[in-house]
């Protein structure tokens, strides 16, 4: 499933029932959705530092899932951020540190 897939998906259960649907759930309660990325980054790193392909892709599909919708709790879209990292595409994050 492609991200902009993921993404439309999170929107379209926007006023979804909470009890069936649990990016409805988070949507609702965008501390908790916040929450639940904390962990599953967490979730992530630990795969990473364990260097455990198999876990770590589960992991960080968990974890983009849950930015998303953290960011959807928030309003911020997968646009928004695809707009952002574009308009950064123009120089290397090594020159964009230095220029800070
Ligand atoms: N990609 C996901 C996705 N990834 C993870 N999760 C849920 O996120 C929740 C995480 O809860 P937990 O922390 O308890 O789970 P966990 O971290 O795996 O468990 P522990 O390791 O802590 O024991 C679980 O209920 C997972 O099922 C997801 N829920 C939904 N999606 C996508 O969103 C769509 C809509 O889902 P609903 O909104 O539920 O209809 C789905 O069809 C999927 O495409």
């Amino acid at each position: 499933m492609s991200l902009t897939d993921l993404a439309a998906t999170i929107a379209a259960r926007k006023g979804a029932d909470p009890d069936t649907s649990w990016t409805a759930r988070l949507l609702s309660n965008p501390d908790k959705a916040a929450e639940k990325f904390g962990e599953e980054s967490v979730e992530a790193i630990i795969e990473a530092v364990r260097n455990d392909r198999e876990r770590l892709t589960a992991e960080a599909a968990d974890a983009l899932y849950h930015l998303l919708v953290m960011c959807a709790a928030r309003g911020v879209t997968l646009s928004d951020i695809e707009a952002e990292l574009a308009s950064r595409q123009k120089q290397s994050g090594i020159e964009e540190k230095a220029n800070r």
